[in-house]
């Protein structure tokens, strides 16, 4: 069956012809999204959300959406997705972070020229017929200090306009190097520097515990009096009632505003002030930029819903289209490999280790590292996936880590997971051949080369004569096909292992009765989604 996907908020409909063209069913319903009560209702009919910000993606949401897979945000921002919920339920939260970059740097670069030269109210006067020619007194930008906070994809693109415009430009970034601010052109400063120096101030970071209220009365009590302010990022970065006192007191002399802290923005302390050029949330509306992310938006989920590749994904790791069929085959035995040792194991596992061994050690790790995880947390959590996983592991308190090493033995390449737990520690290694098939190669240390199958019976036993009659013996008694038979051990006489592979699962009472028999130590059915 297709899969069905749903735009809930104003997509260009360029969106909609990819998804058909994909072979993805769509609805698009642009004002859905706004109608909390009607989207929980719809919402389960979903594999896929295609959204901007009108739409808010709740917990409430979240938990509504029974087949959702995916959620595409046709833009950067995804502060109306809650992401922890996504994740919990394994729905893949995709942004299109490069489409609305160009336009919403433009429009930061627009609101400076506006606030410098007072233009919309210059406007509104000419409309009126006042020519209020002494009125409206600008400041010339050539060779003003622009100071940028957040140098990320906006960011530079501002930063580099500055310089164009002949602006001393100095950026404040915790991630910005030093090569990249040279490359851009502009001076790394530190904040307090840049609140010293700068005579128009532009923010170009998310909202975050650390950003939020990064400039309120005590930040702009550093500026220079007659600093000018653009936020073009996110709501909540500025405090608005702080700004709207400063600019009252004459503090700051204007400012240009496209965020709200709340949003849409019916009412705010900057509103009817001299000098506060308001726009409602317009970054990114350009024809350009939405047909951009609306194309990209499309691609990207249809790519995932249909080929299983994910781009621009903010709870799980890229796999590309090109990569996605070498990687599967790697991405399931990682996934067998976790079920296997979550399997064994009752106890609170408190560390992973994951040892790429060769080929799988140049692919893409941070993928296999989720499935393996999901396989490890499947027996106690039938709905995780590779979405979830990491950060059930980190809710767990499970340590996690990967090592990634050159061939070291005979497989071109392998796999080993290795749990521990207070009391033991436990591995389980395997490999893909060329059929793309996962097989076991070692298992506690014990080697052996075993298929994969869906129902399997693991047993441990003393490497003495008999045991395999024994065992023989009571499935025979009790009518079982055993389909085959794989055996290891690590020395003569020493500790050895079986799997059994089943036509189907055994009875709690069976397994109880062959961790019975003499040589037996335990016994336990494994069950591999294969
Ligand atoms: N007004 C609008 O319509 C639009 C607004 N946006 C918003 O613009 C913002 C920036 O977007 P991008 O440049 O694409 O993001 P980005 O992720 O490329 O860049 C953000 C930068 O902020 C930096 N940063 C993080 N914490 C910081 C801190 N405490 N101090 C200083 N810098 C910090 C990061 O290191 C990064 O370089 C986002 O909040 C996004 O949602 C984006 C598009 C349209
Ligand atoms: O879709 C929009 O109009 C807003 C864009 C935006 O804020 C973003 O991409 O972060």
């Amino acid at each position: 069956m297709a899969p069905r996907v749903l735009v809930s908020d104003k997509l260009s409909k360029t969106a909609v012809q990819i998804f058909k063209d994909r072979g993805v069913e769509v609805d698009y319903l642009p004002d859905l999204g706004k109608d909390k009560e009607k989207l929980l209702e719809v919402i389960g009919q979903y594999d896929g959300l295609a959204i901007r910000s009108a739409t808010k993606v709740t917990e409430k949401v979240i938990a509504a959406a029974t087949n959702l897979k995916v959620v595409g945000r046709a833009g950067i921002g995804v502060d109306n997705v809650d992401i922890p919920a996504a994740s919990r339920k394994g729905i893949i939260v995709m942004n299109t972070p490069f489409g609305n970059s160009i336009t919403t740097a433009e429009h930061a670069i627009a609101l400076m020229f506006a606030v410098a030269r007072q233009l919309p109210a210059a406007d509104v006067s000419t409309h009126a017929g006042k020519w209020e020619k002494n009125r409206f007194m600008g400041v010339e930008i050539t060779g003003k200090t622009l100071g940028i906070i957040g140098c990320g994809n906006i960011g530079s693109i501002v930063a580099t306009r500055g310089v164009g415009l002949k602006m001393k430009v100095v950026g404040f970034d915790p991630f910005l190097s030093p090569e990249r601010a040279k490359e851009l052109g502009i001076e790394k400063v530190e904040l307090a520097d840049l609140f010293k120096r700068a005579d128009f101030i532009t923010l170009h970071t998310p909202l975050t515990d650390k950003t939020r209220g990064i400039i309120d009365a005590a930040a702009i009590a550093t500026m220079k009096d007659g600093v000018r302010i653009i936020n073009c990022a996110r709501g909540g970065l500025v405090v608005e009632k702080d700004l709207a006192e400063a600019i009252k007191a004459g503090k700051v002399a204007g400012a240009g505003i496209d965020v709200f802290e709340a949003e849409p923005a019916t009412d705010s302390p900057l509103f009817g002030l001299e000098n506060v050029v308001c726009t409602p949330h317009l970054g990114a509306s350009t024809s350009e930029a939405q047909e951009n992310v609306a194309l990209q938006v499309a691609e990207q989920m249809s790519a995932y819903l249909i080929e299983g590749a994910v781009s621009n994904a903010l709870n799980m790791p890229s796999i590309s289209a090109e990569e996605a069929p070498i990687l599967t085959p790697f991405v399931k035995l990682a996934e067998v490999l976790g079920a296997f040792a979550g399997q064994l194991t009752e106890d609170p596992i408190t560390e992973v280790e994951i040892l790429f061994d060769g080929q799988p050690a140049g692919m893409n790790t941070r993928a296999l590292v989720a499935a393996a995880l999901s396989g490890l947390l499947k027996p106690q959590m039938q709905s995780v996936n590779m979405v979830s996983a990491p950060l059930m592991a980190k809710e767990r308190g499970i340590q996690v880590s990967e090592v990634r090493r050159d061939k070291s033995g005979v497989f071109d390449g392998y796999i080993r997971v290795t749990i521990k737990t207070a009391a033991m520690e436990r591995s389980v290694a395997g490999t893909c051949f060329s059929d793309g098939k996962p097989r076991f190669i070692q298992i506690k240390g014990i080697n052996m080369e075993a298929d994969v199958g869906r129902y399997m019976l693991y047993t441990t036993n003393k490497d003495v004569p008999g045991v395999i009659g024994e065992i023989g013996m009571a499935f025979g008694k009790a009518g079982i096909n055993i389909a085959n038979f794989h055996l290891g051990r690590d020395e003569e006489g020493g500790n050895a292992i079986a799997l059994l592979y089943l036509d189907e699962p055994l009875t709690p009472a069976f397994i109880k009765e062959v961790e019975s028999l003499n040589a037996i130590g335990q016994a336990k059915l494994l069950e591999f989604d294969i």
